[in-house]
């Protein structure tokens, strides 16, 4: 018989459910240290018993063994689903199967390599402008810099020649679309969308905006009979099942919004996290930049030099360690379960933290050092697999993990290569969970042209890290 779980009681009667609020990662870390790898965290709200599900097993066990009882919460889903409509990340059951089989093509490692241009184009430009500033002495925003380029990479890698007509209003209507299901992520209760508040009324408009635009690349698209270029958004409009059917014209409206907003925050958070962890060490950074400047020296990179760059990718998959982009996921699942021993109710809320199982001590010595050798010459081939899961695992997992890591490579490359980034000294530098793991305050750095001189890196600045907020719960 299965027996129920331990952990905190919390507060009387609020149980966990301030806790969660203001620091949910640093809860949730703690409860796995003080109760193990199962914890039941006990509250105020509907969400509450919360289980947290820990250890590498446990998360094999929920995304990959068992993952037909354990669908997504569906208070997350219907966040996402606001945003992007029946999308790939938020649809389940057959509806999902389908999508994912016709969204596929588009992940071919082929076509994905065809992106690296456009990676390393959108790179140049941003580091045109790092030119200008670093000769005003200018300070620039890491945070937002980062967004700017992965939603350039991923609009022209949809969209090709099309992203740069509608790129303004797009990233406007992006940027407040995004902005506001931060919001209401961070809301347990938030008014339904056709209530006019002003804040639902900046989220319509910024959606409508994006539709707008979005319909009528596809219908231009359908209408065109010339030749169309080789993009996400083609992929998409193409694919067909065995029987010859294919998407319709809001399915692939809806993939194309998942794709904008699921694959520009994530790749954003990483490489902010991965500048920020550098400009912290710069013996990692020293190291980085012989490796970069021996293969590339004063050319730009292309996807065949990543193979020649075994540093970059640890640098790379360390950042996506300590950092994870999607920091906490959930599933609810359909049937009472066990798992590890203790019993886990149907219907409850199982969080998975990339970010707890990512600094577990069983898996990883040393876990809150920033250590990228640890995944040089085989180091990890013992590792459990679901020890290190930035990216998710089993049939849900992220259809964009090539995709991403490329684009870190490239960009962390190419920034390397020509510029010392130092943070701000001083700030502090707070994660914060919600979409994706950002920071509660934008990441400030100056920029120090390079002269491709290794050694000439400066010492690291005293930031400080901490807290992190609860992505769900109530204001
Ligand atoms: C560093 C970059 C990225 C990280 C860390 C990341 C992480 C994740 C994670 C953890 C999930 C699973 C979420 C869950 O199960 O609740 C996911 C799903 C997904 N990701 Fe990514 N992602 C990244 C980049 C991308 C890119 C570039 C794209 C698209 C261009 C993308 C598209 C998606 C989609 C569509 C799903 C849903 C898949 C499904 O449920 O079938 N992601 N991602």
């Amino acid at each position: 018989m299965a027996r129920q779980a331990p952990g905190p009681r919390g507060e009387p009667i609020l149980g966990n459910a301030r806790r969660f609020q203001k620091d949910i990662l640093t809860a949730l870390q703690e409860g796995r240290r003080e109760h193990g790898d199962v914890v039941r965290f006990v509250g105020i709200g509907p969400l509450f018993p919360v289980f947290l599900v820990a250890g590498p097993e446990g998360i094999k066990h929920v995304l990959q063994d068992k993952h037909q009882i354990y669908p997504k919460t569906p208070f997350v889903s219907d966040r996402w689903r606001a945003l992007v409509g029946d999308g790939l990340i938020c649809s389940e059951g057959d509806f999902w199967r389908r999508q994912r089989r016709l969204a596929q093509p588009a992940f071919h490692r082929q076509l994905i390599t065809s992106f690296g241009q456009v990676m390393v184009d959108t790179t140049e430009e941003m580091l045109g402008e790092w030119d200008r500033s670093e000769r005003s002495g200018a300070t620039v925003d890491i945070t937002s810099e980062m967004t700017r380029l992965a939603l350039g990479v991923l609009g022209q890698a949809l969209f090709a020649a099309n992203w740069r007509a509608d790129a303004k209003v797009m990233e406007h209507a992006v940027h407040v679309a995004i902005g506001e299901a931060y919001r209401k992520f961070e809301k347990f209760v938030s008014l339904p969308e056709w209530v006019p508040t002003p804040a639902n009324r900046k989220f319509r408009e910024a959606k409508a905006d994006l539709d707008k635009i979005i319909y009528r690349v596809i219908r231009d698209r359908q209408a065109d009979k010339g030749e169309h270029p080789n993009d996400l958004l083609e992929s998409l409009m193409l694919a067909t099942e065995d029987d010859g059917t294919g998407m319709t014209v809001e399915q692939v409206r809806n993939e194309v919004m998942t794709f904008m907003f699921g694959g520009h925050e994530t790749v954003a958070s990483g490489l902010t996290w991965a500048l920020f962890l550098l400009s912290r060490h710069p013996e990692v950074t020293r190291k980085l930049m012989s490796e970069v400047d021996a293969v590339l020296g004063d050319r730009q990179p292309t996807v065949d030099d990543l193979a020649a760059m075994p540093y970059l990718e640890c640098v790379v998959r360390e950042s996506l360690r300590l950092y994870p982009p999607v920091s906490l996921i959930s599933r609810t699942p359909t049937e009472d379960d066990e798992i590890a021993g203790y019993h886990v109710p149907k219907g409850s809320m199982v969080l998975l933290s990339a970010f707890v199982t990512h600094r577990h001590p069983e898996h990883w010595p040393n876990p809150e050092g920033f250590d990228p050798d640890r995944w040089a010459d085989g180091k990890a081939d013992g590792r459990h697999r679901y020890s290190w899961w930035p990216f998710s695992g089993g049939p849900r997992k992220c259809i964009g993990d090539a995709f991403g890591l490329m684009e870190m490579q490239l960009v962390i490359a190419m920034i390397v290569s020509r510029f010392q980034v130092s943070l701000i000294p001083g700030q502090p530098v707070l994660p914060r969970p919600g979409l994706t793991l950002g920071q509660q305050e934008p990441v400030l750095a100056t920029l120090t042209k390079r002269s491709v001189r290794a050694d000439a890196v400066p010492a690291p600045v005293p930031v400080e890290p901490v807290a992190a907020r609860c992505p769900v719960m109530h204001d």
